[in-house]
C-alpha cells in the first residue's frame, strides 16, 4: 500500500469540509476523485500533502506519518501539480528543473540534466524549453507544473485538475504519459477531475465526494447511472463505446 488515509477530517474556520475521510491506494494505481463543485476534492489533495493540516485523522505514504515529515521530506515523496500554477521571469526548462530541488545538495548531476530532457519530452514541452514561462498560454503552464512533478521522482502523485486547460490531444497525452508512468515506476496518482468520462477510461479506482463525505469509492467498473444521479442530481445514461463506460446526460432534462 502507498497511500493510507484514516478518518480524516478537515474544518476551514468553524465550517466542517471534510468528514471521515477513510481510504487507501496500492502502487500502480491511479484514483480518480470525482464530486461536485465545493464537494472538497482539492482541499482532500492539500491534506494528503500537508499544505492544510487535518483536524483529525492521519495520512501515511509509504509508511511515513505525512504530518510529522518536514516538507522537503514530503517533497520527495510526493509531486504536487495545484489547479494553478503562477509564472515567472524564467525558462521553462529552470522552471521544471526546480522540481529537483527537493533532491539536490550542491551541484547539478547530469541525471537531474536528463530527467528534465525526458519530462518536456513526455509532456510535448521540448520545443519551448526556453522560452520564459510569463509567455506560456494556460495550458503550457499546466504541462510545465506536470513535467515538473515528474522530475521529482515521487512515490505518489497528487493532480488538481490538471487536464482543465489542455486540448483533447494534449488531454490524452497528458492521462496516457501519467498512466505509463505511474505502471513504469510502481508509483501511484491521486487525481481530482470533473471529466467522469476520463475518469472511468484512465483511473483503476474512484472516490465520488458529495459534501465533504465519501459516497463511494469503488473501481471505475461499478460505475451506475443510479451512482452519478446520486452523486450529481442530474439524470445520465451509461452507454459503453469500444467496451468503455461512458457517463451521457439523459436527453430529457
Ligand atoms: N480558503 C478557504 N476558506 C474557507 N472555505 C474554503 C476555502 N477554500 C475552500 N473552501 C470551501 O471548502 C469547500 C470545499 O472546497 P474545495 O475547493 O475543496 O472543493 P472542490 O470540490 O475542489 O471544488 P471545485 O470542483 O469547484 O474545484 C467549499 O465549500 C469551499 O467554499
Amino acid at each position: 500500500m502507498i497511500l493510507s488515509v484514516s478518518n480524516l477530517n478537515f474544518d476551514y474556520g468553524a465550517q466542517r469540509v471534510l468528514h471521515q475521510i477513510r481510504f487507501a491506494l496500492d502502487h500502480n494505481e491511479i484514483l480518480a476523485i470525482l464530486g461536485p463543485n465545493g464537494s472538497g476534492k482539492t482541499t482532500l489533495l492539500k491534506n494528503i500533502n500537508s499544505i492544510l493540516t487535518p483536524s483529525q485523522g492521519n495520512v501515511m505514504v509509504e509508511g511515513h506519518e505525512i504530518l510529522s515529515m518536514k516538507l522537503q521530506d514530503v517533497a520527495k515523496l510526493i509531486g504536487y501539480v495545484p489547479q494553478k500554477t503562477d509564472s515567472a521571469r524564467i525558462t521553462v526548462f529552470d522552471a521544471v528543473l526546480l522540481g529537483r530541488t527537493p533532491h539536490m545538495s550542491w551541484s547539478l548531476g547530469s541525471h537531474d540534466i536528463d530527467l528534465v530532457h525526458n519530462a518536456l519530452r513526455l509532456t510535448g514541452l521540448d520545443a519551448l524549453a526556453l522560452r520564459m514561462t510569463d509567455q506560456l498560454s494556460g495550458g503550457e503552464l499546466q504541462k510545465v507544473a506536470i513535467a515538473r512533478a515528474i522530475v521529482q521522482e515521487p512515490k505518489l502523485m497528487l493532480l488538481d485538475e490538471p487536464t482543465s486547460a489542455l486540448d483533447l490531444k494534449s488531454q490524452i497525452n497528458i492521462l496516457n504519459t501519467l498512466k505509463g508512468l505511474v505502471t513504469a515506476q510502481h508509483l501511484a496518482a491521486v487525481i481530482t477531475l470533473h471529466d467522469i468520462n476520463a475518469a472511468l477510461r484512465y483511473a483503476d479506482k474512484l472516490i465520488f465526494l458529495k459534501s465533504g463525505r465519501i459516497h463511494k469509492f469503488c473501481s471505475a467498473t461499478d460505475i451506475s447511472s443510479q451512482l452519478v444521479e446520486d452523486v450529481y442530481e442530474l439524470p445520465v445514461d451509461i452507454v459503453h463505446v469500444h467496451g468503455t463506460p461512458f457517463v451521457v446526460p439523459t436527453a430529457a432534462m
